[in-house]
């Protein structure tokens, strides 16, 4: 079948997030990346921000001008910090465009508690409610030929496609779930903060945003739509010294008696067909390393009979199925490509 290429612009393309969109599309054989966008640096070779893309992306970064984006490209990619994308995404789809938003801002459904958890002024009603939320395993069909396509949060999408199948069959009870999270460095973006600072992350590991962190409501609003009813969570990131990856941890107490081998049969048979989340056989645990670089989801489970708790392991790599490889998984879907089309890629080891 032959496919017309789709042009790409990229708003925020010097971060990670618009680095590793760049980086993923030149694989993608329907694409093309036209237009990287700056709201600092424009005027300024894209090779300036990114050595690594020298004579591999040879474009100039530019102003952010939604009628100039439409002339130069058919989908935009968000990779922007919370805030932009509320006030941006109304102006580019005003143009015709399609967008695939990677930050927080059209993830939850109700403006108040978007509010209460970013501390700022939500997206308005309508453009929450037109937003498809991208978790592209669970809810991908409902992308196609859909115009704005909400990515999930890093912590949310290794958490959530270790948990809705669970939670989905009841075989858990959702007012049980723990989440004991870590993060690579990288989650928290290319700007500089003391925070993030060698000396300060290096040899050494931390709980943050504890019992405040804004991917709390959105695995609740998520897990409360597939259980039927509200499901509130213990959730805990913790900064790890490495550059990628996400290992979410999950607890949950298990409804009547689901053994190991039970959990693994359930989850395959739900991701069945979809290429991108592997399941572990036999009790083994993935690793962030397993998944570095690639687009999988890997998860693992052990039954414990002794406290009739399930632990549940998923690891992903948080720039690729986190961020960057998700949003293309939810192109392919919204243009009615094979969702894998593009992300082919084998994870880096060691
Ligand atoms: N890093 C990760 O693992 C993940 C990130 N995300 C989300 O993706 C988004 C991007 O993250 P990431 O790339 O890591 O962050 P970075 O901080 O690395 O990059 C964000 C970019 O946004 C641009 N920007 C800043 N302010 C504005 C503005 N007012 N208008 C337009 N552009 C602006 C900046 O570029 P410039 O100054 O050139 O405009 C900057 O390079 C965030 O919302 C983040 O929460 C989601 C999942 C995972
Ligand atoms: C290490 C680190 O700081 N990670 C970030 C990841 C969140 C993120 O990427 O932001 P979104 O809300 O747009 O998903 C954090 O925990 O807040």
């Amino acid at each position: 079948m032959v496919h017309d290429i789709t042009r790409a612009a990229i708003v925020g393309a010097t971060g990670y997030g618009g680095a590793e969109l760049i980086r993923l599309l030149q694989a993608h054989p329907h694409t093309e990346v036209t237009c990287v966008l700056s709201s600092s640096s424009s005027g300024t070779p894209l090779s300036g921000s990114f050595p690594h893309l020298t004579n591999i992306v040879e474009l100039e970064l530019e102003a952010i001008e939604p009628a100039a984006v439409k002339e130069k490209a058919d989908v935009v990619f968000l990779a922007t910090p919370a805030g932009v994308s509320a006030e941006l995404t109304p102006r580019l789809l005003e143009q015709g465009l399609k967008v695939i938003d990677l930050s927080g801002d059209l993830r939850l459904k109700d403006g108040a508690v978007y509010e209460k958890w970013y501390k700022r002024s939500p997206a308005s009603d309508d453009m929450l409610e037109q937003a498809v939320y991208g978790l592209s395993e669970v809810y991908g069909e409902k992308a196609a030929g859909h115009s704005v396509i909400s990515n999930p949060g890093c912590f949310p999408t290794a958490t959530l496609l270790g948990l809705i199948p669970a939670v989905r069959a009841g075989w858990i009870d959702p007012s049980s779930i723990i989440i004991d999270a870590k993060t690579g460095v990288s989650g928290a973006g290319r700007g500089i903060g003391l925070g993030t600072h060698y000396s300060e992350i290096n040899e050494s590991v931390k709980a943050y945003k504890v019992n405040a962190h804004q991917h709390i409501p959105e695995i609740e609003q998520v897990l409360g739509a597939e259980a039927g009813q509200e499901v509130i969570v213990t959730f805990t990131s913790h900064l790890i010294p490495m550059t990628r990856g996400i290992l979410s941890t999950l607890y949950a107490k298990i409804n009547g008696a689901h053994g190991t081998q039970e959990f693994i049969d359930l989850y395959r048979n739900f991701y069945a067909g979809r290429p991108f989340v592997r399941i572990r056989e036999n009790g083994i645990m993935p690793a962030t390393k397993e998944v570095s670089g690639s687009n999988y989801c890997d998860i693992g489970f052990s039954v414990d009979e002794r406290t009739g708790r399930v632990t549940i392991v998923s690891v992903i790599d948080n720039m690729v199925k986190g961020a960057a490889g998700q949003a293309i998984q939810n192109l392919n879907l919204m243009m009615g490509w094979e969702e894998s089309t593009g992300l082919h890629f084998v994870p880096m080891y060691p």
